[in-house]
């Protein structure tokens, strides 16, 4: 129990050792008495206590305090006890006749009710007593117990877990009516002590000598562990599954868990795998050791392996282990290798290389299979997903079936047959009946169709390669649109914020698309070609109808419901019999009718108030058209010529060239409305992004013109051909994507004056209880003043007493009738001011006594109290 050790060992300076300090207790040892008794309440009844290998003094103290007063309390140690009160201390080994005879001269013919005994054998120290072990310190510690207790008398003592520990329990349940072995909570967690609670004893009248003798005790154990065998399997650290729970207990003098090996051990040791498994930290004190530590074999991983190997995996004893291997061979302890074939001396450390490699082609090889069976079930889940979407994109599959193994037993007979994309595709183009979901998929079909070579093409059982790529991609994107719609869903289940996003960015949709009713006839029929089921029957049906059209239309619906937007207005302009050269004038005037329109515009259009309304649609469309042509009759004669080029090529309209001139036409109403909406937006509520503040400010300096804002107006991100682009990628790129605005200094300061104004107004809740608070204090004076007036006018009272009462009204009027409260002064309870009773010195007033305890719960209370109220809101 060297002083130095307690004061500077790791985290010994714990909560006890300060609480023990702070109450006066000479050890920290002392709580670990006080939670004893707390649980089995021994000493409150006791007269007389012995207390065994009681210096320094701590358990004495304890005893001191719970005892009754007048108890008797004898304190015995190797070493010499400073005096305390109440209590009688010897030097005198426990182990010896003279220590027994020194308390039966105290006592002379009491028993004792409690015998304590905390001894630990002075370990490491220049103790002559070492010969005792701490097993045998117990059992003559009960020597003594069984001479002194009473009958019914309590032996507390501590044990360290280790191979003689059940022995003992044996012993004391001979001669003790209950035992049983605790913890208390101020024992340390990495020492091995326990302590075992005898209380009832039985006081037989002879006691076999033998159950006191060490040598009977401990015999049988000596001889029965095999230490080299056991820690080997125990200490393997490269089979894990092969550990044994350790259930012979602590080696003897052993009581640490916390255990540090030397890197030399480890690199000269026979046994470095046992090490590895036995230790929780290696090394490196000596010079020769930090010398290895610069090397570059030792890397960090090694250096920070060493730190803590009860962490450690598989893989980081590998590494300990390679490291050990070279460190061995730079040492020339070990000859490299290589040459180890030929060295007959060094067949052990062979042994030790081939069973890492072992391990480590072991290893590698069972990656490698993991790795290839997951890229197989990869492989074979993505074809069964592309096939399953492919399936729905025929309408041959309901989305519900997708997940569904194709390769069911049950559906085996034939089923290729039936799901074979190739044969199906054929079958469907020569038909002209397939639905195709995805654009590009639909040009290929739609060329095969066009062209009569294509014709004799898909003859062929095969698709070329190109096709059969081109298939896939189309499959691939119509999978990766599922897969982001799918995303979509799934963020807008878990995100408020999203969905909010997401109607605004709707309800912008609908302002942009709203463009009157002629559009929406448009749309419509868009959503016609788009959809199937429901509309497509309803437009079958009109196709009925209208038998003379009948060849035209179904042509148009074999070339796909989803047809680029642009070609469909051309179809809609063949329809019509308008001349050819005209004809093409009107592509500028129907761009804008090619946005897409949103469900909501369908669903509004599909009542039964719209449905007599196509004849008013076409009129409305023809005059439009008479229009457009009225306009297009006034452009020059080269872009009439340059229309007509175009008119040719049915795919050339894609690409419309604009001259400058053409600027007006691209004026859109709906753009007109939208200015007109962020123009009232921004009169409302000011500029509130640092781009716009940035480009107000250069206006205003005229460090900008107009032409300089609609020249900027024209970059590389303006004029975009959406066309054709998957959802995602036009969702990401509306988030990217955009032109780099600069911003000065000036806007955001501007911006955030403005936006720190906003946070100091107060919030609407709190301005309106401050109006009313006004308010009532107003009325308050207008009442207190009238009364006042009253007073004033009374002829029964002097003017002073007139004085008084007007001051005594003003003051309630102006208080609300509300008393001043008593400031109470806080007095915290510490120091000097510590378990006081009656006023503190020096306090004047109310006062209240506060501890930091106190202070501290109900911070945590109403801390706890704020969070449930926002859990419940939320
Ligand atoms: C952990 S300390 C006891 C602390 C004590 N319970 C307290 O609260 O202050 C263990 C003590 O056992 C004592 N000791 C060890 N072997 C002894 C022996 N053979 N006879 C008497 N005391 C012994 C040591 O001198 C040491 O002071």
């Amino acid at each position: 129990m060297g002083k130095a050790q307690k004061k500077t060992g790791k985290g010994r300076l714990d909560k006890y050792y300060k609480l023990a300090k702070e109450q006066g207790y000479r050890a920290r040892s002392a709580f670990k008495l006080i939670q004893l008794n707390k649980k089995y309440n021994f000493l409150e009844s006791a007269r007389c206590c012995i207390d065994l290998c009681a210096a320094p003094g701590g358990w004495l103290q304890v005893a001191s305090k719970y005892m009754p007063t007048n108890s008797v309390i004898v304190g015995v140690d190797l070493v010499p006890i400073k005096p305390i009160p109440r209590v009688v201390t010897f030097a005198a080994d426990i182990t010896t006749p003279h220590c027994r005879n020194l308390i039966r001269g105290e006592l002379k013919d009491w028993k004792a009710d409690v015998v304590l005994h905390d001894g630990a054998p002075n370990v490491g120290t220049a103790w002559i007593q070492d010969a005792y072990s701490q097993s045998e310190l117990v059992l003559m510690s009960l020597k003594l117990a069984v001479e002194f207790l009473v009958k019914g008398g309590t032996f507390v003592t501590k044990v360290f877990r280790s191979v003689d520990y059940n022995n003992l329990i044996w012993v004391f349940s001979q001669l003790f009516g209950k035992v049983e072995a605790t913890k208390p909570p101020s024992s340390r967690n990495v020492s091995a002590e326990i302590f075992v609670v005898c209380r009832d004893f039985l006081s037989p009248k002879h006691i076999d000598p033998k159950f006191l003798d060490p040598k009977h005790v401990f015999k049988e154990l000596a001889s029965s562990v095999d230490k080299t065998t056991g820690n080997d399997v125990q200490a393997n650290v490269f089979h894990p599954e092969k550990k044994r729970r350790q259930r012979d207990g602590y080696a003897d003098g052993d009581y640490t868990l916390f255990k540090t090996t030397t890197a030399t051990d480890f690199i000269h040791g026979d046994d470095p795998i046992a090490i590895l498994g036995s230790f929780n930290k290696i090394l490196f004190t000596t010079e020769e050791e930090k010398n290895w530590l610069f090397m570059d074999i030792t890397t960090l991983d090694v250096k920070e392996n060493c730190q803590d190997l009860k962490v450690l995996g598989k893989g980081d004893f590998k590494t300990l282990m390679k490291w050990r291997l070279k460190l061995r061979e730079e040492l020339g302890l070990d000859v490299k290798t290589k040459d180890t074939e030929e060295v007959t001396e060094t067949v052990e450390i062979e042994e030790e290389v081939d069973e890492e490699q072992q391990i480590s082609e072991e290893l590698e090889r069972l990656n490698a299979e993991a790795s290839a069976r997951a890229k197989r079930e990869r492989r074979k889940a993505n074809e069964i997903r592309t096939k399953t979407i492919q399936r729905m994109q025929l309408q041959m599959t309901a989305p519900l079936d997708i997940g569904l193994e194709q390769s069911d037993a049950a559906l085996g007979v034939g089923q290729d047959d039936v799901f074979d994309l190739v044969e199906t595709e054929k079958g469907m183009n020569t038909r002209n009946q397939v639905h195709w979901l995805d654009d590009e998929a639909l040009e290929v079909t739609d060329s095969e169709n066009d062209d009569s070579e294509g014709a004799e093409e898909i003859d062929e059982d095969v698709l070329s390669s190109d096709e059969e790529r081109d298939r896939r991609v189309g499959g691939l994107e119509a999978e990766l649109d599922g897969l982001y719609d799918a995303y979509k869903d799934r963020l807008r289940e878990r995100d408020a914020k999203f969905r909010a996003k997401e109607e605004r960015s709707k309800n912008k949709e609908r302002e942009k698309e709203w463009g009157g009713i002629q559009n929406e006839k448009d749309s419509d029929e868009e959503s016609t070609d788009s959809e199937g089921g429901w509309d497509v029957s309803q437009r079958n049906k009109a196709r009925d109808d209208d038998s003379s059209s009948e060849d035209e239309t179904s042509d148009e619906e074999g070339e796909g419901g989803n047809i680029a937007t642009n070609r469909k207005r051309i179809r809609i302009l063949k329809d019509s019999t308008l001349p050819s050269a005209k004809r093409q004038r009107l592509v500028n005037t129907l761009e804008p009718l090619s946005k897409p329109s949103s469900a909501a515009t369908r669903l509004w259009f599909s009542q039964d108030l719209f449905s007599g309304l196509d004849g008013a649609d076409n009129f409305q469309e023809d005059e439009e058209v008479e229009e457009n042509m009225d306009e297009a009759d006034s452009p020059s004669e080269e872009s009439d010529n340059e229309m007509e080029e175009v008119s040719d090529e049915e795919d050339g309209f894609e690409v419309v060239p604009q001259n400058q001139d053409d600027d007006v036409d691209m004026w859109d109403t709906a753009d007109q409305d939208q200015d007109a909406a962020k123009q009232e937006k921004v009169r409302q509520f000011g500029l509130n992004t640092a781009e716009a503040v940035t480009l107000a400010q250069m206006l205003v300096n005229r460090q900008k013109s107009k032409t300089d804002l609609i020249n900027d107006g024209f970059n590389r991100y303006s004029l975009n051909s959406k066309d054709g682009l998957p959802s995602w990628f036009l969702d990401d790129e509306s988030k990217h994507y955009k032109a780099n605005i600069p911003v000065t200094k000036e806007a955001i300061a501007a911006l955030r004056a403005k936006q720190r104004a906003l946070d100091a107004r107060p919030i609407k809740k709190v301005a309106e209880a401050k109006a009313r608070k006004k308010l009532k204090a107003a009325q308050r004076l207008e009442k207190a003043m009238k009364k006042a007036e009253g007073v004033n006018e009374t002829t029964d009272m002097t003017e002073r007493e007139k004085a008084k009462q007007i001051e005594k009204l003003m003051q309630k009027g102006l208080s609300g009738g509300k008393k001043a409260k008593k400031e109470v002064k806080l007095v915290v309870a510490k120091g000097a001011h510590k378990g006081i009773k009656g006023r503190p010195k020096g306090v004047k007033g109310r006062y209240t006594m506060v501890d930091a305890r106190m202070k501290k719960e109900l911070k945590a209370k109403k801390r706890k109290e704020k969070q449930q109220k926002k859990r419940k809101r939320a």
